[in-house]
């Protein structure tokens, strides 16, 4: 009885308008009991016919039939439990150990732990496997191919699918493996396929297939090809059947130059079958698309391949010195980064400063100077400028004193300071004047009673920040003044009131307003890196296909990521949250659970993005430039640098909802506002995040199940 068939098997790659042939019209018999070796030339499709049958790839015409069903049937086993398959890359995961691999395949395939044991022991001393405890990325190449075997065999399959599995083994060890394959399938059904460049192994196959260009040039018993080719080898019978198909393939080339049509049936050239005659039919080769009958497999799991896939998730994870940086330690340099080089008050800074109202500013240190003095009930005023240059003092900028106004200007334009105040030589009697007259005052008196300040307005933080705190000094010091000479202080007050905020302080800090903008892009950023980096390097090891041939679903694999990385996202949330309360001191009006469950459903979301940037891109690379490319973009417009209100109405409304802008608003509304989840306001944060969640999973299934 056939263990495989493939009848007319077809299959390019490429667009159909320019196919790349790989399969032509192939037919393939595979017995159960027994070993059939499929010989051929690096390039001819050996690995493309493995794939086909094992359910990992899809013919694009005719048919494959293993143990007797069509490969990715729902409930057929195959792929899955039936089938054991060692491709020809390691597929392992190298922080694993050697036991937690065989662990690992074992129970997704769905064996007990005692069975894998059992299966362990034996194998063990089958293969030589590297000790238990060794790690995959400590073994050499042949331990990690035999371990790779062992993984292949682990569940007792029906059909066994090698590709290439001799290779870099010494000569004692693939004996030994080749007597366990006669053995084992002389003494029971199981059918092994197996690819092999060495081809004087192949003697001890029951049946050999020999491949060239796509196409099965013959496939019997090695002895009675060699009787039928009259060789003394199958190599040299190999190399008279690929001399007669490549004069057949000038013959195909010469009438091709004459434009004459040929059937697509002139190949193969000979095929001998001694075991099953139907192979000599041969109809036209269909080109429609076979449907890929794994998707429409239905979501389910056990508990041994959730807790198999998790470990591996784990383990992939925290082995790597890198892994746990960037989930734990990255977020803590991040902060500290952002914490003490965002929003502080700009130190060292110098500011010239001129008063024409001394001749050497040493009369302004003069402990004896008085700047104010009462006579005839009268207040007057002496050398006041430097009662605010003394005011002043050197804690918003060290003071530059200057002999002239060209000089301290001649200086600010060398950006030796930030700019610099200037009084007027009759400032003195100029605010005298003020404080006496009022309203009558002259207009040179008004002028002349000004602080007039110079700045370099191109560093515009430290010049917003110097303009403020020269005001506010100033301010202090003139009602000091007129405090000094009791008069009324609403002579020099603005008539505008700023009485104690609604929400937050007056003090409000630039890093306070922008923290929750800057935590959340950064979990969401951390998030998106690592799992694009995770999936990737999956897919690329042939960890991911490994594992989806084993039989568990693209949505097993799928949730069984969310369920570690949710796991990993509370960790790190409940870590940035803890952190810049206690270490930066950040305070928090609100609950802090609810900030917990943001910024965890935020990294979740992060997560999501990555998986989705994996799933539709093919290298590290590309996935590298599509986060680094959307990165900007997303923080530039959540309003995180700069207010929303300032953006052109129709973007504002755009900015709306993108995963960042209403979420970081609802973080500051808790944090600085104390409201709770209950306000439509904080919980439409939560919302915006869970609807990019929803999409970002959804395209990640709908891309996953495609590519499956
Ligand atoms: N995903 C792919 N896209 C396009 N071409 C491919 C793809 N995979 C394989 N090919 C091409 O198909 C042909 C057959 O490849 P395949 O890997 O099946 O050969 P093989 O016989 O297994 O070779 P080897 O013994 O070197 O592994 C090769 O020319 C290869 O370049």
């Amino acid at each position: 009885m056939a263990a495989v068939e493939v009848r007319n098997g077809y299959k390019y790659y490429g667009s159909k308008s320019s196919p790349k042939i790989v399969l032509n019209q192939l037919n393939m018999n595979v017995m159960r009991g027994s070993i059939y070796g499929l010989l051929g030339a690096s390039g001819c499709g050996k690995t493309t016919l493995l794939s086909c049958i094992v359910g990992q790839r899809c013919l694009n015409g005719g048919e494959v039939r293993v143990l007797g069903v069509k490969p990715g049937e729902p409930g057929s086993g195959v792929p899955g439990s039936r089938v054991g398959f060692m491709p020809q890359e390691i597929a392992l995961v190298e922080e694993m150990t050697v036991k937690e691999t065989i662990f690992y395949f074992g129970r997704i395939y769905g064996l007990t732990d005692e069975r894998i044991r059992e299966k362990f022991k034996d194998l063990k001393d089958l293969l030589q496997l590297p000790p238990a405890r060794q790690m995959i990325k400590e073994c050499s190449g042949g331990q990690q191919r035999r371990l790779s075997f062992a993984c292949a065999m682990i569940h007792d399959p029906e059909l066994l699918i090698l590709d290439e599995p001799t290779v870099g083994l010494d000569p004692m060890l693939r004996e030994k493996i080749w007597n366990f394959l006669v053995e084992t399938t002389r003494n029971s059904k199981l059918a092994v396929i197996i690819t092999t460049h060495y081809i004087e192994e192949a003697n001890q196959a029951n049946y050999i297939g020999l491949m060239r260009k796509g196409v099965l040039l013959a496939e019997d018993t090695p002895t009675n090809i060699m009787i039928k080719f009259g060789t003394q080898s199958i190599e040299e019978a190999f190399l008279i059947l690929s001399q007669r198909q490549g004069t057949e393939d000038q013959v195909v080339d010469q009438n091709r130059n004459q434009s004459v049509a040929l059937p697509a049936a002139v190949l193969p050239l000979e095929v001998i079958d001694s075991h099953d005659p139907t192979t000599d039919e041969k109809p036209p080769i269909p080109y429609e698309e076979t449907p890929n009958e794994n998707r429409k497999k239905v979501f389910f799991t056990t508990k041994g391949r959730l807790k198999a896939l998790m470990t591996k998730n784990f383990v992939q994870l925290f082995r790597q010195p890198s892994g746990i940086i960037f989930m734990l330690l990255f977020p803590i340099i991040q902060l500290t980064c952002f914490y003490l080089a965002i929003g502080k008050t700009p130190t060292n800074l110098e500011l010239g400063v001129y008063s024409g109202e001394v001749d050497s500013y040493s009369e302004c240190f003069d402990a004896n100077l008085k700047t104010i003095y009462n006579a005839n009930d009268t207040c007057h005023f002496n050398k006041l400028s430097c009662r605010y240059i003394l005011e002043l003092g050197d804690d918003i900028a060290t003071r530059k004193y200057y002999a002239s106004q060209e000089d301290a200007l001649k200086e600010a334009k060398r950006a030796l300071t930030v700019g610099y105040i200037y009084f007027a030589h009759n400032f003195s009697e100029s605010v005298h004047e003020l404080i006496e007259d009022g309203i009558h005052a002259s207009d040179g008196a008004v002028d002349n009673a000004e602080l007039t300040v110079h700045i370099d307005m191109t560093d515009q933080q430290v010049a917003y920040y110097m303009q403020r705190k020269l005001r506010d000094k100033f301010s202090d010091f003139m009602n000091g003044v007129v405090r000094d000479c009791n008069v009324s202080s609403a002579l020099v007050k603005l008539p505008v009131q700023f009485q104690d905020p609604i929400y937050g302080s007056t003090d409000i800090e630039f890093q306070q307003y922008c923290a929750p903008g800057v935590v959340m892009t950064m979990v969401f950023f951390l998030a998106t890196l690592m799992t694009a980096a995770v999936f990737i390097s999956e897919r690329m090891d042939g960890i991911w296909d490994r594992t989806l041939l084993a039989g568990v679903s693209a949505t097993e694999m799928l949730w069984a990521h969310l369920c570690t990385q949710l796991i990993i996202m509370t960790l790190q949330s409940f870590e940035v949250i803890m952190y810049i309360g206690i270490v930066f001191d950040t305070y928090n009006n609100g609950d802090t659970t609810t900030l917990i469950g943001l910024l965890t459903l935020t990294a979740f979301c992060g997560m999501l993005f990555g998986l989705f940037i994996s799933v539709f891109c093919k290298s590290h690379t590309e996935a590298n430039f599509v986060a680094t490319g959307a990165f900007y973009p997303m923080i530039i417009l959540c309003g995180l640098l700069w207010p929303l209100e300032s953006m052109p109405r129709f973007l504002q409304d755009l900015v709306m909802v993108l995963p960042f802008t209403i979420p970081s608003i609802s973080a500051r509304n808790v944090i600085e506002k104390g409201w709770s989840i209950t306000n439509a306001k904080v919980y439409n944060g939560f919302l915006v995040m869970a609807a990019w969640t929803i999409i970002f999973f959804v395209l990640c299934l709908v891309g996953i199940r495609r590519k499956a």
